[in-house]
């Protein structure tokens, strides 16, 4: 279950900087991290520490002031069906049936019509979703919009899943069973998942490691290894392990959340 030790995603003294009307903003400043292949690792940190940044920089969506982003030790110069994206809000196309939102990307590579079907069949399953194919994004519930996004980045068959606070805007309930099967399909498809949040719990359930970013400027504060066996699931959540974890990551993000309101 643990990555294999080869480094998937190599970060290198990353430096992020936006002038703005009101002058420059460092969102970043000399941000170190490797990620190896296959590894689930979180992020957590205050508000405006630069998460989206980092995250949008991996995905090839914005580029650096300085330093490097290496995927597979090439530098990242561009979006790429490599790396999947989900965002916080959906961006589903309302236009198109949840089937045909799975397939926007596989279209794109040109997939022949019967794969594409195949492919499409296959994850809606894994999310839950296969009695909705043909249904709209707006007939859908939150949770269920979140689940064809997820199916969708899954379907593009990327190496590496990055993810901006996937379940941020889902009811408790949902967030939890949304996290269950994120967990299951990591186990079974072995990407390499960056996923963003702001709830601590979530992050000690789903990581092997959890990244903390200090106050703006962003850098990486600690790295904390989860040394909690998986499977996790709720009944995890009282371990006296998952406690202590929680109990120093959460300090920890406090203290920079306090640098914030200094
Ligand atoms: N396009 C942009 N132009 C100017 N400033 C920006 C831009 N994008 C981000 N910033 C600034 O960079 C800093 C980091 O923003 P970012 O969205 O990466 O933080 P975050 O940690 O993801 O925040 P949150 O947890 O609230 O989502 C913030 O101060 C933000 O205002």
């Amino acid at each position: 279950m643990a990555g294999d030790n080869s480094v998937k995603v190599e970060i290198r003294d990353l430096v992020k900087k936006f002038q703005t009307r009101n002058g420059e903003v460092v969102a970043l400043n000399g941000v170190d991290l490797s990620i190896q292949d296959k590894e689930f690792v979180c992020v957590v940190g205050p508000s405006g520490c630069g998460k989206s940044t980092l995250l949008n920089m991996i995905g090839g969506l914005d580029t650096p002031t300085s330093g490097e982003i290496l995927v597979d030790g090439k530098e990242v110069d561009g979006p790429s069906p490599k790396r999947g994206i989900v965002f916080q809000q959906y961006a589903l196309f309302p236009w198109l049936t949840v089937e045909k939102n799975v397939q926007f990307g596989l279209k794109l590579q040109g997939m022949p019509k019967e794969r594409m079907e195949q492919v499409t069949e296959k994850y809606l399953r894994a999310v839950g979703l296969e009695n909705f194919a043909h249904s709209y994004p707006k007939e859908l519930s939150g949770g269920m919009k979140q689940r064809v996004a997820i199916a969708r980045a899954y379907a593009v068959n990327p190496e590496v899943l990055l993810m901006d606070e996937p379940f941020g805007a889902l009811d408790a309930q949902t967030r939890v069973q949304l996290q269950t099967e994120l967990l299951e399909t990591w186990e079974h498809e072995q990407k390499t998942c960056f996923f963003i949040t702001h709830d601590v719990e979530e992050a000690i359930i789903l990581a092997q490691r959890v990244v903390i970013m200090s106050a703006r400027p962003g850098r990486v504060k600690d790295i904390v290894d989860i040394d909690i066996p998986y499977p996790r699931d709720q009944a995890t959540k009282m371990s006296p392990r998952f406690l202590e974890l929680k109990n120093d990551i959460w300090g920890q993000v406090y203290e920079e959340y306090l640098e914030v309101r200094k």
